[in-house]
């Protein structure tokens, strides 16, 4: 049996929470773009040094996005549900992480996954579908790959169905037994009808990810090949 992932998936309501990110900079600027596009309503204070100008251009467009000019100051984590680091300066990590610990609060430290109480995913996103992916710090790169696969793979009517499904799920009667039943036999098709996958495509799939794994094996045998 091989390892198992052991993080545990859940969606939040970020736009219930109050968000800290510590840093403005390029890493910081990509946690914010992250949460932002999930979650574009969500009150994130920014405290940093300095601003990137893509970071403050995020600020005209958000309304409960705060930027505050200065180093980070433990009494930050007063007015925080959540909290992201993502400055330059390790030692300042481990000081929030510390404080935060203390307080109780969840901690995502970028770069740093023994600091971490949670983990971004790759996300993939359909309307109103979202689909999350995690390789447990693994590889993000592999993360990114397996959502441009299932970016492609999924229709976009996809978003469609859940719309109308919406409708049928409101109006199906009986008992909450019934109700699964009918909802099953609805939506039979998407797992295991023909609109599915043809042989053809998941043949493909095993013969992309046989020669990823193929090439893979190649580059770690020559990546940690003890020197001659
Ligand atoms: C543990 C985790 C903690 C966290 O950040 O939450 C973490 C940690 C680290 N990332 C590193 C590097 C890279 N991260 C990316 C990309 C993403 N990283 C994301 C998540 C996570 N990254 C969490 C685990 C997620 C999982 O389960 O796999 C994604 C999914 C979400 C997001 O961040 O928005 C986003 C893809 C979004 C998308 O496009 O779908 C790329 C690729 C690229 O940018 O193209 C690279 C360079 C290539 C490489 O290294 O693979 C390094 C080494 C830094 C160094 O070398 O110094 C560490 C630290 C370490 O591993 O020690
Ligand atoms: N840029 C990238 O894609 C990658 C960066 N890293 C690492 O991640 C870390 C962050 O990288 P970047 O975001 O590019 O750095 P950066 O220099 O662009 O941003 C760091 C930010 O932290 C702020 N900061 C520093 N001390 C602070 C304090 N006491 N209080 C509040 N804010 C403070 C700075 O003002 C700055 O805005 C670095 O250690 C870097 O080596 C690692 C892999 C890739």
């Amino acid at each position: 049996m091989p390892d198992q992932n052991p993080l545990f998936p859940a969606f939040l309501k970020l736009e219930n929470l109050r968000v800290l990110l510590v840093g403005g900079g390029n890493v910081g600027l990509e946690k914010l773009t992250a949460i932002l596009r999930s979650s574009p309503d969500t009150a994130v204070t920014v405290v940093s040094i300095s601003f990137l100008p893509d970071l403050r251009a995020l600020a005209a467009s958000h309304p409960r996005l705060q930027l505050i000019e200065r180093g980070w100051l433990e009494t930050d984590l007063d007015a925080a549900d959540i909290v992201f680091a993502a400055t330059d300066d390790p030692a300042l990590h481990r000081r929030i992480k510390a404080a935060a610990r203390a307080r109780r609060l969840l901690v995502n430290v970028a770069d740093t996954p023994d600091l971490c109480d949670f983990y971004l995913s790759s996300v993939v996103q359909k309307g109103q579908l979202k689909v999350a992916i995690s390789t447990n710090g693994k590889s993000p790169t592999v993360a990114k790959r397996v959502r441009a696969m299932l970016e492609e793979a999924l229709p976009d009517e996809l978003d469609e169905v859940l719309q109308q499904m919406t409708v049928i799920r409101n109006k199906v009667a009986g008992d909450f037994a019934a109700k699964v039943k009918s909802l099953n036999a609805v939506t039979a098709e998407l797992a295991g009808g023909k609109a599915y996958e043809s042989p053809a495509t998941k043949k493909w799939r095993r013969v992309a990810t046989g020669s990823l794994l193929a090439v893979g094996a190649l580059l770690a045998s020559r990546l940690f090949r003890r020197p001659e």
